[in-house]
């Protein structure tokens, strides 16, 4: 192919400074090294951990960068010792990574991978410590290993899966992030049995995905918990059986939920990123053996706290990322139980756009009709 071995110009959304619109640029991406896989990126979506990072509060936020890692492209190019993936080939970048040789890989006790941790949480490749990216001469840091926002980008070939050639990549993108993030922490990191009561506080597409996991793990009943109340309409389709708006309660939410299920919920999810809200989700689960989840991300600075009685008194504070989901082996899977119409995608995206208009995008997500907004990247 023509552009092997070639710095690619092209188009990609830049984040120069914290809270300050993106900037389309011409994006100078220099080819893959060893080790390396070179993406056309076709279809992105936006996740709120985008909008935080992008807001400044992410300890780990650089700038300038390009952000975005929900997406799905076609491989343009590979470096030097790349075997499992070939030009062509669909692909889903993965900002959790899966060497499959490192001691996190090889534990099976976690999804986290260490092989590339440490660059990617730099903005940079790990091979020469330093970015594919640049405008004007001007280096462009890399973000989650992903950046996404471009119509090519470079990832560590342990970051990217191989997926079905049939599958839509204008919907299956959505299965780099939010959506496996839900389902994975039910299934893989809660473990929720038939008949459990489950509350999920924030019932955007994170929330959505906790109550469709809990569906199908056979949950008797799903409180959803939100504080814009016409979330619950939506909220049904997805199998939340009751909703709550704290907003409507003098009482502590904790409280509220605790009276209502005989003394708690068996589990519960914070999918917002609120740690008063991670406080409460802990405090309204069942004494002896409520497991709280924490999936939403929190600003910097801010702590979680509850008293020591309520895990002593049995209940289990846990968190996860990317739904403890392996992400080479997993994410091809969650293509085919899509493509089986085993788990919704396409009922998340709720506005289709491209990408010079990402900052009427990044608007709309924070508008409540908003879960997923999914760019074409090439129109
Ligand atoms: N751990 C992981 O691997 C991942 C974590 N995340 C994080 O999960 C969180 C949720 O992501 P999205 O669903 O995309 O966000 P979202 O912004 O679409 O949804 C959040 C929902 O919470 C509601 N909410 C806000 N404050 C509330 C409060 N005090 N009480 C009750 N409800 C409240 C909002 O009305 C909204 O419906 C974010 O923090 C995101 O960064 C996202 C993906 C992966
Ligand atoms: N840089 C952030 C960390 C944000 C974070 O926790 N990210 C999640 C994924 S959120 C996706 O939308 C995650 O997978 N964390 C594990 C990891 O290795 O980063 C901060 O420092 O707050
Ligand atoms: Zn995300
Ligand atoms: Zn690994």
């Amino acid at each position: 192919m023509a552009t092997q071995g070639q710095v690619i110009t092209c188009k990609a959304a830049v984040a120069w400074e914290a809270n300050k619109p993106l900037v389309i640029e011409d994006v100078q991406v220099a080819p893959p090294q060893a080790g390396e896989v070179r993406v056309k990126i076709l279809f992105t979506a936006l996740c709120h951990t985008d909008a935080y990072t992008w807001s400044g509060k992410d300890p780990e936020g650089l700038f300038p960068c390009i952000l975005g890692h929900e997406a799905a492209g076609v491989v343009e190019s590979v470096g030097e010792g790349v075997t499992e993936v070939q030009p062509g080939d669909h692909v889903i970048p993965c900002y959790q990574a899966e060497c499959r040789e490192c001691k996190f890989c090889k534990s099976g006790k976690t999804n986290l991978c260490g092989k590339v941790r440490a660059a990617t949480g730099v903005g940079v490749m790990m091979n020469d410590r330093k970015s594919r990216f640049s405008v004007n001469g001007k280096p462009i840091y890399h973000f989650m290993g992903t950046s996404t926002f471009s119509q090519y980008t470079v990832v560590h070939d342990v970051s990217v899966a191989k997926i079905n050639p049939q599958a839509p990549l204008e919907k299956v993108c959505l299965l780099g992030c939010g959506v496996p993030t839900g389902l994975g922490a039910v299934w893989n990191t809660a473990k929720v049995e038939e008949g459990s009561i489950v509350a999920v506080f924030g019932l955007g597409t994170v929330g959505l995905a906790v109550a469709e996991g809990a569906k199908t793990a056979g949950a008797s009943r799903i409180i959803g918990i939100d504080i814009d109340s016409k979330k619950y309409d939506v909220a049904k389709n997805f199998g939340v059986t009751e909703f709550i708006n704290p907003k409507d309660h003098d009482k502590p939410i904790q409280q509220v939920i605790v009276d209502q299920t005989d003394g708690g919920v068996d589990y519960s999810f914070e999918c917002i990123g609120n740690v008063s809200v991670m406080r409460a989700a802990l405090e309204c689960c069942h004494k002896g053996w409520g497991t709280s989840v924490i999936v939403g991300v929190a600003a910097s600075g801010q702590e979680i706290s509850t008293r020591p009685f309520q895990l002593v008194t049995g209940r289990v504070w846990k968190g996860t990322a990317f739904g403890g989901f392996k992400s080479r082996s997993q994410v091809p899977w969650l293509v085919e139980k899509y493509m089986n119409k085993e788990i919704k995608v396409d009922e998340y995206i709720t506005h289709s756009l491209t990408l010079p208009e990402i900052n009427k995008a990044f608007d709309l997500m924070h508008e409540g009709g908003c879960l997923r907004c999914v760019l074409s990247v090439h129109e």
